[in-house]
């Protein structure tokens, strides 16, 4: 098992599952330079949130802001491979529509977790630093 691995058949259990699943997951990171970016934000995002001692009800918004980008990338990825392996390196208006549409999701993706951190820490970053508007 392993990256590179052939296995071409159903995986016989639950650890094969896995191993595949986490292959997946090493993947991404190690090849998507935007994933790892966004990867970066989020890390930020929580030592803030620790620092600044949100509420559960604020963890529930930046959780599902990492975790709505996070799905995003992984769709984004999944589409570029698809077309990839279809179209190889020829031009085709489809594959450009497919690639832009599915980045455009992480971009909307991007924008929504953005919102919600502005939402979310600009108010705790005031109030930390005694800013009254
Ligand atoms: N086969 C193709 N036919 C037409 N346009 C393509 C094709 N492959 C890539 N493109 C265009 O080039 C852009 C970049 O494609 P690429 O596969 O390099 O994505 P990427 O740089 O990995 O994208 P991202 O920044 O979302 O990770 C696509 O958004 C698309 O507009």
């Amino acid at each position: 098992m392993g990256l590179n691995d052939k296995q071409v058949n159903k995986n016989r259990n639950f650890f094969q599952s896995l191993i595949h699943a986490l292959d997946g997951i090493y993947s991404l990171v190690s090849t998507e330079r935007n994933f790892r970016k966004h990867i970066s934000f989020a890390v930020i995002a929580v030592i803030m949130g620790i620092w600044l001692h949100l509420t559960t009800y604020e963890w529930l918004w930046i959780t599902l802001a990492i975790f709505v980008v996070v799905v995003a990338e992984v769709l984004n990825t999944v589409v570029e491979s698809i077309v990839d392996l279809i179209v190889g390196r020829k031009y085709h208006d489809e594959a450009k529509k497919a690639k832009d549409v599915a980045a455009g999701g992480v971009l909307i993706a991007a924008f929504f977790a953005v919102v919600i951190g502005c939402l979310i820490f600009i108010p705790e970053l005031l109030q930390e630093f005694h800013v009254h508007l």
